[in-house]
């Protein structure tokens, strides 16, 4: 049985509302422009919405416009730029399916004709209204024998088309949606990607917020593997709007929670989602990870990865990605500020003086020029803090497990206990992997000098929190900052405890390190482009926990990509099977690491469906996806 397609015009095929378009044009430089403007749209969504007749709305919308034969061509120059997003990516569709198209529209044939031929759609399937001009050419009416210049016109036309097959309709309006109230539909597919009007979602059997979910739903190849409004984001923890936007932008189904969310709930609402964004607070466990039936991908909107189960998430072949520098330069600028404060014992005059004291005294307060940083933890953020603490006059020293180049002039030590004995002022900034739990303690504590100055902005569980506290209290530590703690609140309605609270010149802040609008700014656009470059091509560059493989666009032919446990002999398995389909691979490209492979596979675009259940069906296949 043959499926037919009706589709409309305006708001649909197009992004536009062509009659808008033509009374910008046509009313170019005429006082009454604005008001005509105003009222044209105001009649075109009363008559989307059926709440007028459409005659009624269409006769009175012909008169305000004082449109001219000689408007129409820069309005279908217009129109061929506003063609709907979807629709372009599909020509391949319209070429294809041309026998089964029509477009079914209340516009106007003068200009529709020329935009949807264009995409192929046949010419004697365009079913539209006709325009009237006088011997000036004005525009003074259109054809009244046309069954579209009144209600219930399309239904009418598909009526007399008498198709023989199943009648699938996709548009905007309530006048689309009366197809298949007549009878005369399989299905009113309610297009959304330009225009969503509740009225008429409601009553469609599906939504599409794209032409590929109509083709996808009618298994009809498309030009992405899956249509995007199906892949399903859940953003916690406030991500910043620009990284939301991206997401939406890319046509993802974007569903945003303000906090954080806690084991349990997580593994609740993680059923369905194929990306996830997090920052720092929220902890992707493996028993998240079961529950996660479609994730891809998991976006932390931060610099930290310790709260993922990375290994957890790779065996199930799930890839994450983290903003490794963007909130870098915001951390050390907190350190250096964190550091002055607490040598000048600011925090505690500042106090002193809300409370109405006025202690003017230089006692205990000291420059930090030609004092001694040891930094723990040389990495991003460690070697940057190097750097801008030298040019203030710092002396820097620094520990790291890992050989690190020393930069300018800061020196390497070969021992934690050394450089507890060497500082004056202490900077952690350690990753937070498990081992790194209580990294400083009481033993440590005891190492450092009397009077030295703790700085801790990397992640609370690092720090033994009694430990400190019974150090400062005793005077050993002068100043400290700390800005993470081992149990932080979900959100900004929850208390904050601690043990902390309350110590003599002790700066507590709540996790802001990397909070700084340039720095959420910067996160914002760096993780959702690296997510969607992993899904629209397979490149994993920047991943935490995938090999990382940068590959080139897929040109004209289908990606296949292939995770698996890392065991022997599955390249050899999966390129048996290309052998054994005879199929020409256009470009292949692997990487594994200690636990997983990936292998993508260009392959020319004709072969067939066994291929791939094949593939999925070699034995320790985690995740198979076909891209194109
Ligand atoms: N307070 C905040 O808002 C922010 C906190 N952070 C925290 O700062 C951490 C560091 O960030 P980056 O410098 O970008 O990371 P990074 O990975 O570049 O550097 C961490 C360095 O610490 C070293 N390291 C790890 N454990 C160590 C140990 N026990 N002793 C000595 N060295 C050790 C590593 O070898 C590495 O060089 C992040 O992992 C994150 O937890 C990051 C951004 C913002
Ligand atoms: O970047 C990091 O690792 C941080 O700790 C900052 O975390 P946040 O995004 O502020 O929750």
């Amino acid at each position: 049985m043959d499926k037919y397609f009706i589709i409309d015009f305006d708001s649909t095929l197009t992004r536009v509302e062509a009659m808008d378009l033509l009374a910008s044009i046509s009313l170019q430089g005429l006082p009454q422009k604005a008001a005509a403007e105003a009222r044209i749209k105001e009649l075109t969504d009363l008559g989307m919405n059926g709440e007028i007749s459409f005659r009624d709305s269409l006769k009175e919308r012909l008169l305000l416009l004082e449109a001219k034969e000689s408007h129409l061509p820069p309005l279908i120059e217009l129109l061929k730029k506003q063609v709907s997003i979807s629709f372009q990516r599909n020509k391949e569709f319209f070429k294809q399916y041309a026998e089964t198209i029509f477009v079914i529209s209340n516009g106007f044939k003068e200009y529709i004709t020329p935009i949807v031929t264009e995409l192929g759609i046949k010419e004697d399937h365009i079913y539209a209204n006709e325009l009237l001009f006088d011997d000036n050419g004005k525009v003074i009416g259109f054809s009244e024998d046309n069954p579209l210049s009144k209600d219930g016109g399309k239904a009418e036309v598909i009526r007399k088309l008498d198709l023989d097959g199943d009648i699938y309709v996709i548009g905007d309006g309530h006048n689309d949606y009366e197809i298949k109230a007549a009878g005369l539909a399989n299905k009113f597919y309610a297009f959304t990607e330009n225009v969503s009007r509740e009225k008429v979602m409601k009553k469609a059997d599906h939504i599409a917020p794209s032409l590929e979910e109509v083709l996808f739903e009618n298994k009809i190849m498309s030009a992405f593997s899956y249509p995007k409004n199906r892949i399903k984001v859940l953003l916690l923890e406030n991500v910043h709007p620009i990284g939301v936007d991206l997401l939406e932008k890319e046509g993802f189904t974007v569903e945003e929670y303000p906090a954080g969310l806690d084991e349990e709930e997580l593994a609740e609402k993680i059923k369905g989602v194929s990306i996830l964004g997090i920052r720092s607070k929220t902890q992707v466990t493996s028993k998240v990870l079961e529950n996660a039936d479609r994730l891809m991908a998991i976006g932390a909107f931060c610099i930290g990865t310790n709260q993922i189960d990375l290994e957890a998430a790779q065996e199930r072949g799930v890839a994450v990605f983290n903003a490794p520098f963007s909130n870098t330069r915001s951390v050390v600028e907190l350190a250096i500020g964190e550091i002055i404060m607490l040598t000048r014992n600011i925090f505690d005059k500042a106090v002193l003086m809300h409370q109405g004291n006025w202690d003017k005294s230089a006692s205990g307060s000291k420059e930090i020029r030609g004092k001694k940083l040891g930094i723990i933890g040389y990495g991003n953020i460690g070697a940057q803090l190097s750097v801008v603490a030298e040019s203030i006059g710092l002396d820097v020293y620094y520990y790291d497990l890992e050989e690190k180049l020393a930069l300018g002039n800061a020196t390497k030590l070969d021992s934690l206990k050394e450089l507890l004995q060497t500082a004056d002022i202490i900077s952690l900034h350690v990753d937070g992997r498990p081992e790194n739990k209580n990294v400083i303690g009481e033993a440590e504590f005891k190492l450092m000098k009397d009077g030295v100055i703790f700085i801790n902005l990397s992640r609370g569980h690092v720090v033994d929190i009694p430990a400190l506290k019974s150090n400062i209290e005793s005077g050993k530590i002068k100043g400290c900052a700390v800005d993470v703690f081992p149990e932080e609140p979900k959100s900004n309605k929850d208390p904050f405890e601690s043990e902390l609270k309350g110590l003599p010149n002790t700066i507590l802040s709540p996790h802001i390190g990397g909070s700084t609008e340039e720095a959420q700014e910067n996160i914002g656009n760096f993780v959702p482009n690296r997510i969607m470059e992993y899904i629209n091509t397979g490149t994993t560059t920047n991943s935490v926990n995938f090999p990382n493989l940068t590959l080139p666009r897929l040109q004209n032919a289908h990606r296949l990509i292939h995770i698996h446990k890392n065991v022997p002999g599955i390249i050899a398995k999966i390129n048996q099977l290309f052998a054994k389909h005879e199929i020409n691979i256009a470009g292949q490209y692997l990487k594994t690491n200690e636990k997983i492979g990936y292998v993508i596979t260009d392959i020319d675009k004709a072969y067939s469906k066994d291929l791939i259940k094949e593939l999925r069906a070699i034995d320790h296949t985690i995740k198979f996806r076909v891209l194109y």
